[in-house]
């Protein structure tokens, strides 16, 4: 996926001792630049609040997400990337009271809270893998045509041409042509967890929205899902919520830092990691908080 990288330290804002951790190094691979043509504004997010009961999880978040990018939400345990990528799909609401109490969110222009959105028609089109897959106890097949068949798509031409265009979308096909009608529990941990990006990508979303995708996964399983990442932002809008500044710096276009509920930063990858505008940002890329 990554060709050329170049490395380098975040520039010391204080010298490192024995009572300062140690600074991480990232790699930020060389095609991750500023040069990045210009990209639409699919998720437009103004002046959000979000609250669980009486709690404030996210205060005043502005953001403008790019089409046919890939996006990362980084930050301190706490700090609300996860609770901002459920907003975008309006899972939150599956939570008792919770709210928007003041903002908005648009895609395409469209604000995804007015009376006439459908939140499951909105789940189609805003698509969620979790940190730890979660196939349905059913074969690979029916992973994949779950969502189809709810639609009321029974054509069997139909969902096997679904079928093999998900999963060889999901660089899962070769391996399981052979087992489609076999238990998707039955695959490794990192297979199944390409299967629920198959299953997510089988109802052709425009948005991915990946909550630590590769947290329960070994390094040869994550680097699969991220070259994946790589060749689906080619089809699809990502956002990726991840506590690795590594997989970060590898897998995103642009990156926005959060910290206790704010939107501290966002700008093109590089820029983040290499040359901060915000001490704060520094701070946590460096590896000196979080
Ligand atoms: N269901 C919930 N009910 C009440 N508060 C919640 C709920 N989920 C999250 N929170 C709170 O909202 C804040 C933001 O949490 P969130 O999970 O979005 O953070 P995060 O940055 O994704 O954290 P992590 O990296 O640990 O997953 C935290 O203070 C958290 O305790």
């Amino acid at each position: 996926m990554v060709n050329a990288t170049s490395n380098f330290s975040t520039p010391s804002m204080e010298p490192t001792s024995a009572a300062t951790p140690a600074r991480r190094t990232i790699n930020v691979p060389s095609e991750r630049s500023a040069n990045l043509p210009p990209a639409n504004t699919l998720i437009d997010i103004e002046q959000l609040d979000f609250y669980y009961g009486a709690k404030q999880a996210l205060f005043d978040i502005n953001l403008k997400l790019d089409e046919k990018r890939v996006t990362a939400f980084i930050g301190p345990s706490g700090c609300g990337k996860s609770t901002l990528l459920r907003c975008i799909n309006r899972m939150n609401d599956l939570i008792d009271g919770t709210a928007v109490k003041r903002g908005s969110i648009k895609i395409r222009d469209i604000n995804i809270h007015r009376s006439d959105i459908d939140p499951i028609e909105l789940r189609k089109r805003v698509g969620m893998v979790f940190q730890k897959s979660n196939p349905f106890p059913k074969s690979i097949y029916e992973n994949i045509t779950y969502g189809l068949r709810i639609q009321g798509i029974s054509n069997k031409a139909k969902l096997d041409e679904v079928v093999e265009k998900s999963l060889r979308g999901a660089a899962l096909w070769d391996e399981v042509k052979d087992r489609l009608h076999e238990s998707g529990l039955g695959l490794s941990g990192g297979q199944q967890q390409r299967l629920c990006i198959a299953r997510a990508i089988a109802v052709d979303p425009e948005v991915l929205l990946m909550d630590e995708p590769c947290s329960a996964l070994d390094p040869i399983a994550t680097a699969k899902v991220e070259e994946l990442i790589h060749e689906l932002k080619k089809q699809f809008t990502i956002i990726i919520v991840t506590h690795s500044m590594q997989q970060a710096a590898r897998c995103s276009d642009k990156t926005a830092f959060f910290y206790m509920g704010k939107l501290i930063e966002y700008a093109d990858t590089r820029t983040i990691f290499m040359n901060p505008a915000n001490a704060q940002t520094e701070a946590y890329v460096s590896g000196r908080f979080g």
